[in-house]
């Protein structure tokens, strides 16, 4: 691949997220075969691609929860593994919140874990997602808990914010809340967001960059306003690759 087709980061502008070579195989199968790419500070974006494309295996090992077999992940020019977990907050796809808790109790929990927690930003964020406090969690539907769960991962000042298909489970209306509450995060443009998703249509118009993944290798990797004046969009460059 060349270094043009990775769309690297310029050497002067600061790297959130950076891959070299990231291989990892689980039970003989080969789920991450050679992953290379860079992801600019204050970029929004789409991990996009089929199931079983390996998108969540790679999350999993840029937040150091997984080791690649060789290859090396950085977060912001530093391995990942539990020392950077200090500097991004992820949103699992397969997440579990303490039942037993009401959401009131979970966000007096989580302040005391997380040192970097905004309790003026989750106040704001249970407005917003329309969360009530008072609601045991394992009484929550799907839906309201991936809310939750979404309100957990912003409510961290973390600048590396990493979401695993966010809507899961979602309705429309809230689909949309969450797509709003990403964009008010990106105001300042100082956080950098990767977000793995099969909901194009609702996130076509926050991506600045592309990364497409298929049977573990980059199929592609997009700046969207390049996209966008070629005419295509981030949905008909997804159909392109993948159809
Ligand atoms: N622990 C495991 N044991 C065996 N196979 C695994 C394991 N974890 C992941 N895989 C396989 O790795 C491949 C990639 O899975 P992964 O969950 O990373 O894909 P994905 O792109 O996130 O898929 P989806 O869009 O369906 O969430 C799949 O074929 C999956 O079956």
């Amino acid at each position: 691949m060349t270094d043009n087709n990775r769309l690297s980061v310029p050497y002067n502008e600061p790297v959130a997220v950076e891959c070299q070579d990231v291989r990892l195989t689980v039970k003989k199968k080969m789920i991450l075969d050679g992953i290379s790419f860079q992801i600019p500070t204050g970029s929004i974006t789409g991990l996009l691609g089929p199931n079983g494309a390996g998108k969540s295996s790679l999350l999993r090992i840029l937040a150091g929860l997984t080791l690649p077999d060789s290859g090396s992940a950085q977060i912001f020019g530093k391995p990942s593994g539990v020392d950077r977990l200090g500097v991004l907050s992820m949103l699992p796809d397969r997440a579990n919140l303490p039942g037993w808790l009401t959401v009131e109790q979970w966000l007096g929990f989580a302040q005391g874990i997380y040192p970097d927690w905004d309790a003026d930003k989750a106040e704001q964020l249970l407005l917003q997602l329309s969360v009530s406090t008072e609601v045991l969690i394992s009484a929550m539907s799907r839906g309201e808990e991936a809310r939750l769960q979404l309100l957990t991962c912003l409510s961290r000042k973390a600048p590396l914010i990493m979401l695993d298909e966010p809507f899961t489970g979602v309705d429309l209306i809230s689909r949309e809340r969450i797509a709003s509450a990403v964009v008010s995060e990106l105001a300042d443009g100082a956080r950098t967001f990767l977000i793995a998703t099969h909901d194009i249509r609702e996130m076509e118009l926050l991506f600045d960059r592309l990364i497409l993944m298929g049977e573990g290798k980059i199929q592609g990797i997009e700046d969207v306003d390049t996209l966008r004046r070629s005419g295509k969009s981030v949905e008909s460059r997804y159909r392109e690759v993948f159809a």
